[in-house]
């Protein structure tokens, strides 16, 4: 189990995380979600290890991670880190990459492993490329079979998709995230996209304003999102009634005291996102067709 307890820290003088606590089981997957500049990638690197705590510990089982200060080299066997640039050997193949730091003591188990992890992130044609030669997307594919590769405990992830187009990613996703499952590899994704998260994360740490703002299920923190910065993480939404509604959950009906203007339509494919004026207010809502500029229409809350 990871423990991070009363965690603090700066770089410099004024503090960019405070009061962070949180736990993760073996194979839990927990995502860090906020804002950019928030501390996401920070607290990565804290619990890789990589920087001094200014307060506070953190702990996998018994082992206490400790920073530079107590560690001549930054990062512990159990945990492997695979950060936004991600550092590969561009003059060697893909699959010396990803088979770097696997025993040359035992050929055959390196092969078959290396071989098991370039089907795992899909890069089985390209194992004989030079790492130079790729794209930003391949060479992230790369980073993250190579740190899977000594099997670790926990992973840990910053922004694991990002350089995937939308077409591989969906299914490299899948098949990541069963994998770490199958294994019960732990891992913390500090993310911006929703589509790392539901589905997959068994919980989610918000931070925010350097400290922890909500933490709990995906489901939870999505039927009842208590900020506005919640809301807008799962999907458009307003604020009506007291309330945060997604723009989904708003239906066009024969009447309602929301009757409100149609803006602008925005196609989005199997629907349309509406912008409308009530009062003051701008209100978003999904509608199945495109609704024109001026149109007038009652809207009810489905939730
Ligand atoms: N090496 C550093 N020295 C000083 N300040 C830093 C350093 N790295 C990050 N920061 C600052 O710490 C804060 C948190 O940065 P961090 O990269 O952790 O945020 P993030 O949530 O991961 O952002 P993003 O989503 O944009 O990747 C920012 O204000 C950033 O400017």
């Amino acid at each position: 189990m990871l423990h991070v307890k009363n965690l603090v820290f700066a770089y410099q003088k004024s503090p960019i995380l405070r009061d962070i606590n949180f736990t993760i089981k073996a194979g839990e997957n927990t995502a860090i979600i906020g804002e950019s500049g928030s501390g996401k990638s920070t607290l990565l690197k804290l619990i890789y290890g990589e920087y001094n705590l200014n307060e506070g510990q953190i702990f996998w089982n018994d082992t206490e991670v400790l920073g530079p200060k107590h560690n001549l080299v930054v990062g512990y066997e159990f945990m492997k880190y695979v950060a936004q640039e991600f550092e590969l050997m561009p003059f060697i193949t893909v699959e010396e990459n990803i088979g770097k730091h696997l025993s040359n003591f035992f050929p055959e188990e390196k092969k078959i492993r290396t071989a098991e992890l370039l089907e795992v992130v899909e890069l089985t044609s390209l194992a004989k490329t030079k790492v130079k030669l790729l794209s930003g997307g391949q060479k992230q594919r790369v980073a993250l079979a190579r740190a899977l590769a000594e099997t670790p405990e926990i992973l840990l992830l910053d922004e694991p998709f990002s350089h995937i187009d939308n077409h591989q990613k969906q299914a490299l996703r899948r098949r990541v995230f069963n994998y770490l499952k199958e294994k019960n590899i732990a891992c913390i994704v500090a993310t911006h996209d929703k589509e790392d998260v539901l589905g997959f994360a068994d919980q989610i740490v918000v931070l925010n304003n350097q400290t922890i703002a909500a933490q709990g299920q995906p489901k939870q923190l999505y039927k009842n999102p208590k900020s506005a910065l919640v809301a807008a993480f799962f999907s458009e939404f307003n604020f009506l009634e007291g309330t945060f509604v997604y723009a989904h959950q708003l239906k066009v009906v024969q009447n309602s005291a929301l009757r409100v203007t149609v803006k602008k339509s925005y196609f989005k494919g199997s629907y349309c996102l509406i912008e409308s004026q009530f009062n003051e207010q701008t209100i978003m809502f999904e509608h199945s067709s495109e609704l024109f500029q001026n149109d007038e229409v009652c809207l009810e809350i489905s939730k």
